[in-house]
């Protein structure tokens, strides 16, 4: 299987990938960012692309929920959860003292924001590709005092793992504001086959509300709480073609042959002017939903039973 995915090598994409295949079973293929590694998949250059899609500190990946959001139809087949936390480092002899400019992934740079207000309030950010982009940079100027002269940074923030990939130097270790920060990855594919229910799993959608309709964020919602389907993310995103045109980009808790799920979607359906589904697939922290009175499949097959009866003459 081939993985298109945001590298250099040593992302905390790259982490998420080697948690799907490890790198002797299959072929890495580092990208230089979201779009392409899902666009690598829709060309057929990728069988799979790992992407971002959410972090305790961004919330949703907006590079990810657009590229899933449009263009051919692509599929979440598994979701993948990785700590996240950071390592200043800088090309030898340089201290935190003396560091100006620092190249960070934007997601990085506010997973930072307090520790670099405290310690480095003058600092400018660089942005960067992704958290291995200038550790490679830095490792290539090594030893070479023009070419560290030349980069457009003098630090950056990299995840804690590249800094032995990259032979780098540490200025500061453990420079992110949240200990406990995660950023959830997701594998996607060209559509196939669902993966089977485990009882734990998300089922991830692209809603489009009816124009000029009062109340028909409200009445989208009302699809997912009268079946007791809990929402575990919703955000909004540009349609892009007209100012005040949004679309929803949804993680529904359960799968989309759970009963609730399927009189969810086709509620959706009916109401709304488009649904995108973008797969169903466990839930990494394995999870299960809790079932509220009435909206176990069981209460959906009985209630049906009831409806046929009822139909077929049968009021009792
Ligand atoms: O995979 C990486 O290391 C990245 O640079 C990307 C990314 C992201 O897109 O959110 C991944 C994890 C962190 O939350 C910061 C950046």
């Amino acid at each position: 299987m081939r993985y298109a995915y945001l590298g250099p090598a040593g992302t905390f994409t790259e982490e998420a990938l080697r948690q799907v295949a490890a790198p002797d079973e299959a072929v890495y293929l580092p990208q230089t960012d979201v779009g392409s590694a899902i666009a690598a998949v829709r060309s057929g250059d990728a069988d799979r692309a790992v992407v971002a899609i959410e972090s305790t500190a961004e919330g949703g990946v907006t590079a990810t929920l657009d590229s899933l959001a449009a263009g051919s139809p692509l599929v979440i087949v598994r979701e993948v959860l990785v700590p996240v936390q950071f390592t200043l480092v800088a090309p030898a002899g340089v201290r935190l003292a003396d560091v100006r400019r620092i190249a960070a992934h934007p997601h990085a740079w506010v997973q930072c924001r307090r520790w670099l207000a405290a310690h480095l309030p003058h600092a400018v950010h660089v942005p960067a590709t992704s958290n291995t982009a200038p550790a490679a940079l830095l490792a290539q100027a090594a030893g070479d005092p023009a070419a560290v002269r030349a980069l457009a940074f003098d630090a950056a923030l990299v995840p804690p793992a590249a800094v032995g990939t990259y032979g780098l130097a540490p200025v500061a270790e453990h420079v992110a504001d949240n200990p406990s920060a995660l950023t959830r990855f997701v594998v996607v594919g060209p559509p196939g086959p669902v993966p089977a229910p485990t009882g734990a799993d998300k089922t991830t959608l692209v809603v489009h509300l009816p124009d000029n309709e009062a109340g028909a964020l409200l009445a989208m919602l009302e699809q997912f709480a009268v079946r007791g389907v809990n929402l575990s993310r919703i955000e909004s995103r540009p349609i892009g073609d007209a100012l005040g045109r949004y679309s929803f980009s949804i993680d529904a808790e359960g799968h989309v042959t759970d009963e609730r799920m399927g009189e969810v979607l086709m509620g959706l359906h009916r109401r709304c002017p488009y649904v995108r589904f973008l797969g169903s697939y466990p839930r990494a922290d394995a999870v299960a939903p809790l079932v509220h009175v009435g909206t176990s499949d069981a209460d959906f097959v009985e209630a049906r039973a009831w409806l046929d009866r009822l139909r077929g003459g049968d009021p009792a």
